[in-house]
């Protein structure tokens, strides 16, 4: 997975290098100008690289040089820069220029995680031609310099936080550091193919249907039929719907795998999906905490007037708010939940028992110990029933003996998976388009 860092964590994770591993700036910025290097299109030939006071800009030298190195027609804009790398490029005779001229790329290395705005004087002035003349592609090392319409960024190392509710496109490029060494620094994740092709279970070829578990699913309505038939398709053993009459009808025509009647046998409940506010959630609670738990929706909103019930969840129970959910049940400003929601998680988690999921463009997983962000889905999959889906398929997982945390993650990365996939063939993705493409290969 890839970690996560907001400013004052990447600064950690530079001085970690410097002083622990006894990495050297130039090894790091050798190392991230060949990333960049291999990344960058070299099917055109006009570059100028605008470069900064620091090492973001040092990095911007470094291409420039490699650029150079292979005969592209590269220029700087370079005010003041000490390191080694800008006599060098002036020394094989890279040109410096003043102002930005037609390119193919623009190569934004004015400022990376060092920077603390506002920006002004020089680099303002620079910033707007650069937006002004815009007749190439920009693409930005590390982190986009302030208002700089970039038109893609390439992250060192780690994912840049702040770049988290951006939608400019981004990927993270290695630069020869090994992943554990930040885990030190941060405890935030970017969930990725791989850790999850290392979660995922594999079916026994001898298996037997109890052997993926029962799912107990508390609902009504459409949305019962969504999270029901989301726990079927995910693969639970059996899932059983416990609803009123008009519910359970439907549900037979819609969904024939899910048993319509309740059971003494069970190994997850999930809790809430349009079930209504006045239903008697807290007994079901207390007499299931020895089961895992999917508490979302109406059952969060009933929570959030007995606020006692957080104190007995267990480490199994999961909470799935989207952020007016959570700031009825945390009591924290909507706000401050969308300013500053690591912050916010961190505060809850410490608190109660759990896992929760924060929903949306992200969707931020919280274990009380670590944070595993998703973030492949897209706005086409907001609307309704979006989020009774994913319930469902959290309780699958848990049901087949996913760790809680795991099933919450792998549950999301699936949906979104879908999302991404279906997002190139329709403008608005509904969870029944979700639904007839859960366990497709
Ligand atoms: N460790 C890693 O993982 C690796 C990191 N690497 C790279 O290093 C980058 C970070 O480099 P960095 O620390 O030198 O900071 P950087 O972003 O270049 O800016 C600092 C300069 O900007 C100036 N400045 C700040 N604000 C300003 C303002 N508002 N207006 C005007 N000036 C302002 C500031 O001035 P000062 O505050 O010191 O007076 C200072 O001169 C990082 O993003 C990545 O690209 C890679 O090389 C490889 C591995
Ligand atoms: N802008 C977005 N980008 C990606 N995914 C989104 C976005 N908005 C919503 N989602 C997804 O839709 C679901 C929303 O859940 P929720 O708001 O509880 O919906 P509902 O209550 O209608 O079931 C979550 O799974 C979330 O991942």
């Amino acid at each position: 997975m890839i970690n996560v860092t907001d400013n004052i964590e990447a600064k950690k994770v530079d001085t970690l290098l410097l002083n622990e591993y006894n990495y050297t700036e130039d090894v790091l910025i050798q190392n991230a100008a060949h990333s960049l290097f291999n990344e960058i299109d070299k099917t055109v030939n006009k570059y100028i690289v605008a470069v900064g006071p620091g090492n973001n800009g040092a990095d911007g030298l470094a291409l420039a040089i490699l650029l150079h190195s292979i005969n592209k027609d590269v220029k700087i804009i370079c005010k003041k820069n000490m390191s080694i790398y800008h006599k060098i490029a002036l020394k094989i005779g890279i040109p410096s220029i003043e102002h930005v001229q037609s390119c193919d790329i623009l190569i934004d290395a004015l400022f990376g995680f060092g920077f603390s705005g506002p920006v002004q004087g020089y680099y303002k002035e620079l910033i707007d031609e650069i937006n002004e003349k815009k007749d190439y592609k920009i693409i930005s090392i590390d982190l986009n310099t302030a208002h700089i319409n970039s038109d893609c960024v390439l992250m060192l190392s780690t994912y840049k936080q702040t770049l988290l509710n951006s939608s400019i496109p981004k990927k993270v490029l290695k630069i020869g550091v090994n992943e554990k060494i930040y885990e030190c620094v941060s405890n935030k994740y970017i969930v990725d193919e791989e850790y999850i092709g290392s979660i995922k279970k594999e079916k026994n070829e001898f298996c037997n249907k109890s052997d993926f578990g029962r799912v107990k699913i508390y609902a009504k309505k459409g949305a019962a039929l969504l999270a029901s038939r989301a726990s079927v398709k995910s693969g639970s053993g059996y899932t059983y719907l416990i609803s009123d009459d008009e519910t359970r009808k439907a549900n037979l025509s819609f969904n024939p795998e899910c048993i319509n009647s309740d059971t003494t046998k069970y190994d997850v409940i999930c809790l809430g999906p349009n079930n209504g506010v006045d239903f008697d959630y807290a007994s079901i609670i207390y007499t299931n905490l020895d089961k895992k738990m999917v508490i979302d929706a109406d059952a969060l909103t009933y929570i959030s007037n007995n606020l006692e019930i957080l104190d007995s969840l267990t480490e199994d129970c999961v909470l799935t708010p989207h952020p007016l959910e959570f700031s009825r049940i945390s009591g924290y400003d909507l706000n401050e939940i969308l300013e500053k929601p690591f912050e916010k998680l961190e505060e809850f988690g410490k608190k109660y028992k759990g896992t929760i999921i924060l929903k949306g463009k992200n969707n931020i997983i919280y274990d009380g110990h670590k944070f595993y962000i998703v973030n492949i889905g897209n706005s086409k999959m907001a609307n309704a029933g979006m989020g009774d889906l994913l319930s469902g398929m959290i309780a699958s997982y848990l049901a087949q003996g996913y760790k809680t945390r795991d099933a919450v993650i792998y549950a999301t990365y699936q949906q979104a998976k879908i999302g991404r996939y279906l997002s190139e063939k329709k403008d608005t993705i509904n969870p029944t388009d979700i639904l007839s493409l859960i366990n497709n290969k």
